[in-house]
């Protein structure tokens, strides 16, 4: 699609996204000197009445409802050849589907996003609208002079409350949508609402969209130490019955709410869960094979092993591992928030004979080794290791080498008949600290030093 240089007095600066309906772009509104997002209908569906109607009733519903947790709309007009845009709140952080796919948040950071998105729904049904796609991708982020903000955003499927019933088409995200909204003709209130909030609330602290409806396995089962008051609460929200459910967004905020001020919440992510996204983002056959093909002999390899090379996509973390190890790799970075640390998305890899056995702590070989935020004050693993990964006591000791000085935590007999060290270094020359993680069938900690070795990590 072909940049325009202007809509109305908006200059154009580049395209954001496209959706079903409409094109999103980032402008510059030179009057008032501030960047905007101009949502254009697309020209297939301009012409349309009704979806020309429900675009232009977006932007009232959003102006109208005027809340700071919604994106805000600050103008409404239509181009020449007739197709009407809104200028929007330019959100400048992504969106909470970006967050979620880094892994599971901390908790506190999960209920702070969920009494935001909660806030924002609130906003909506005060105002007499049932948002009906409320999901990860549909809530944005702004960057704020008091940090994040939270902006709940496109309502092309919102309805009045009071014309919600007998829809006759179904619409919504499955994952996200509650089972009264799958039934065409089906009645809608506001609980509709309050099933996705529990779907993302699901999501938000386990890593994981829930699945269809009815949704069995709690949040506790999967992320264990997930509050029982918050368990409940979830599992109230995603209730096949509506009934049972919190009657509207603010009553389920006003619960999170709640959970946030009163709980001794756990600080960071519980092990067998950290390495979910970076599972998840596995980029497939092609990654593996460059890896390999990348891999190149390191020098004085333990006995039994030749050790190869691996790096991340950035090319800031490259580590010499066994290279029978490297079966599968993960190279896109990982967030050491998860760990309960300071930072954002940071230069990171998993290779593995098996990335999701790593996950569930089965039985696997590999490497995982991630960049901590300069500002951390390591290398302690006191500071990242909350609760062990296997039973037992660690073996604690110093390491150093002619590059990094930390120290080395081990355990030797795990889930999966596997071994695990954790390691925390920093570079005796200067440089931010490097977090690995290595399991391996059998404890070899010659193994895990000629690894920690032959990494190299620069910031
Ligand atoms: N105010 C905004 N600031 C920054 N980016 C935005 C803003 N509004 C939308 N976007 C981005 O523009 C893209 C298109 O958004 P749009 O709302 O048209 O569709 P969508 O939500 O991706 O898909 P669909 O409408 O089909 O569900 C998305 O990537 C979205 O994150």
């Amino acid at each position: 699609m072909a940049q325009p240089d202007t809509f109305g007095r908006y200059r154009v600066v580049r395209r954001l996204g496209s959706g079903s309906f409409a094109t999103v772009w980032l402008a510059h509104d030179d009057l008032l000197d501030t960047p905007v997002a101009v949502k254009v209908l697309a020209e297939n569906w301009a012409h349309q009445l009704d979806v020309h109607q429900r675009f232009v009733e977006e932007a009232r519903i959003l102006r109208q409802a005027d809340s700071a947790w919604l994106v805000r709309v600050h103008d409404l007009d239509v181009l020449a050849d007739e197709r009407p845009f809104m200028v929007m709140t330019y959100a400048d952080q992504g969106s909470v589907a970006d967050l979620v796919a880094r892994g599971p948040l901390p908790l506190d950071e999960a209920l702070r996003l969920l009494t935001e998105i909660g806030q924002g729904v609130t906003a909506l049904h005060r105002h007499g609208t049932i948002h009906r796609d409320i999901k990860p991708s549909n809530v944005l982020l702004q960057s704020s002079p008091v940090g994040q903000r939270v902006l709940v955003a496109d309502l092309g499927f919102a309805k009045s409350i009071d014309g919600a019933s007998g829809f006759t088409a179904a619409a919504g995200t499955p994952g996200y949508m509650s089972p009264e909204q799958s039934q065409p003709g089906g009645d809608i209130d506001v609980r509709a609402d309050v099933y996705s909030l529990g779907a993302v609330a699901y999501e938000l602290v386990t890593g994981r969209r829930p699945p269809p409806p009815p949704v069995r396995v709690p949040p506790r089962r999967v992320r264990p130490g997930t509050p029982r008051a918050l368990d409940e609460l979830i599992m109230a929200a995603l209730s096949e019955d509506r009934s049972a459910r919190p009657a509207d967004a603010q009553t389920f905020t006003d619960r999170v709410r709640a959970i946030r001020m009163e709980q001794d919440l756990p600080e960071g992510v519980p092990w067998r869960l950290r390495h979910a996204a970076a599972v998840r983002r596995t980029a497939g056959a092609a990654a593996v094979v460059a890896a390999l093909a990348a891999c190149s002999p390191a020098a004085a390899a333990a006995p039994g092993f030749t050790f190869g090379r691996v790096s991340d996509t950035t090319g800031s973390v490259s580590v010499a591992l066994p290279v029978e190890w490297a079966d599968e790799l993960q190279p896109n970075g990982w967030s050491p928030r998860q760990l309960g640390l300071v930072g954002g998305h940071e230069p990171g890899l998993l290779a593995a004979t098996d990335t999701d056995a790593w996950r569930d702590g089965g039985s696997t070989a590999g490497v995982f080794a991630g960049l901590v935020s300069r500002s951390a004050p390591g290398p302690e693993l006191e500071e990242i290791i909350d609760a062990g990964p296997c039973p037992g006591e660690p073996r604690r000791r110093e390491y150093s080498d002619e590059h990094w000085g930390g120290e080395v935590w081990e355990w030797d007999r795990c889930p999966g008949r596997s071994s695990f060290a954790a390691a925390a270094v920093r570079p005796h020359a200067g440089g931010p600290v490097l977090y690995l993680e290595v399991r391996q069938p059998s404890p070899r900690p010659d193994i895990v030093d000629q690894v920690i070795a032959g990494t190299r990590a620069s910031a």
